[in-house]
């Protein structure tokens, strides 16, 4: 019997492709010569497509493949997929949610940490002959008993929280709506950044969070505010941020994730009060395995019963 045919958008690990292969037959679109031709001649064999957060599902492919009927995404955040449209044609959308909370929630406590105790320019002082030839370096700044402002408390907002309370913190949020959590909740981001010293965002991207943290939510922060990113570059007016740290109206910031990745702005990276991370937030062995296994089975799922296990909202009613 011949395999569905499933279209590949981005990267896969081995284990995946292992376990895809006796029941697909994979075409990776980055491997053909002419897209556009190739998307001609086979997009309508294509009812199945694996992507991921970054790349979704663009346009052009979106419009050639009319016989789509599934779209599993490696990753939680899906911005980069039309959800809505993808449900107004019958496609179910899956994505990985719950299996990296605990990952995301640990680059945020590892940022932190090092944002607020200059790991990085620690290290250098430690290696370079610094610290023999000029003595001690300079005291920093706790992570303990901080107001924490988490904007967006979703899975992963929440398992943030969970770790924000071993360092004694008291947390505030900003959401869509008020949860009964006894966090003290906010009615905008600007009201939450003013009430905190550390801010960080997880939201989902797109185009109801653009540019939420922006030159005024940055200022109601204050000259000792942290902020951090492990949502989406989209989230933050970067350009607003880069002048924020320039001017001192933030003290530093720890970020995953940027407005056009891959390229960082130049004036972020020559910071010392800033630590970068090239989005790997989910990025373990460990959690991956997870997420690519979550990936596999709402593809398997799918050919079996027609129904995935892991749908986005928008498709829950498919
Ligand atoms: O950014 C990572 C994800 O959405 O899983």
């Amino acid at each position: 019997m011949s395999k569905a045919k499933l279209l590949q958008i981005g990267d896969i690990t081995d284990r995946m492709h292992d376990a895809l292969s006796p029941h697909f037959d994979v075409d990776v679109l980055f491997a053909q010569d002419d897209r556009d031709a190739f998307l001609r001649e086979h997009g309508a064999d294509y009812p199945a497509i694996l992507t991921n957060g970054h790349w979704g599902v663009p346009d052009d492919v979106f419009a050639a493949t009319p016989n789509l009927k599934v779209v599993s995404s490696y990753g939680v955040g899906y911005d980069a997929i039309d959800a809505g449209a993808c449900a107004a044609r019958g496609i179910l959308v899956a994505h990985t949610p719950d299996v990296l909370n605990d990952e995301v929630a640990n680059t945020f406590v590892m940022l932190w940490l090092a944002v607020s105790r200059s790991l990085i320019p620690a290290d250098r002082h430690a290696r370079s002959g610094d610290w023999e030839r000029d003595g001690s370096f300079p005291l920093t700044r706790s992570v303990q008993n901080r107001r924490v402002g988490i904007l967006g408390l979703g899975r992963i907002g929440q398992t943030i929280a969970d770790r924000c309370e071993a360092f004694g913190a008291e947390i505030h949020y900003h959401s869509r709506s008020k949860k009964d959590v006894d966090y003290t909740y906010h009615d905008s981001p600007l009201k939450l950044a003013e009430a905190v010293e550390v801010l960080v965002a997880i939201t989902p991207g797109g185009p109801s969070t653009h540019h939420i943290v922006d030159v005024d939510v940055l200022g109601g922060l204050g000259a000792d505010g942290l902020f951090f990113n492990v949502a989406r570059g989209s989230v933050v007016d970067e350009a607003a941020l880069v002048k924020a740290l320039q001017d001192g109206t933030i003290a530093g910031a720890g970020l995953d994730v940027f407005e056009e990745e891959p390229k960082i702005p130049d004036a972020l990276k020559s910071r010392d009060n800033v630590v970068l991370t090239p989005h790997v937030a989910s990025a373990t062995h460990e959690t991956r395995q997870a997420m690519g296994d979550l990936v596999v089975e709402n593809l398997t799922q799918w050919l079996k019963e027609g129904t995935v296990k892991t749908p986005v909202p928008e498709c829950r009613n498919l």
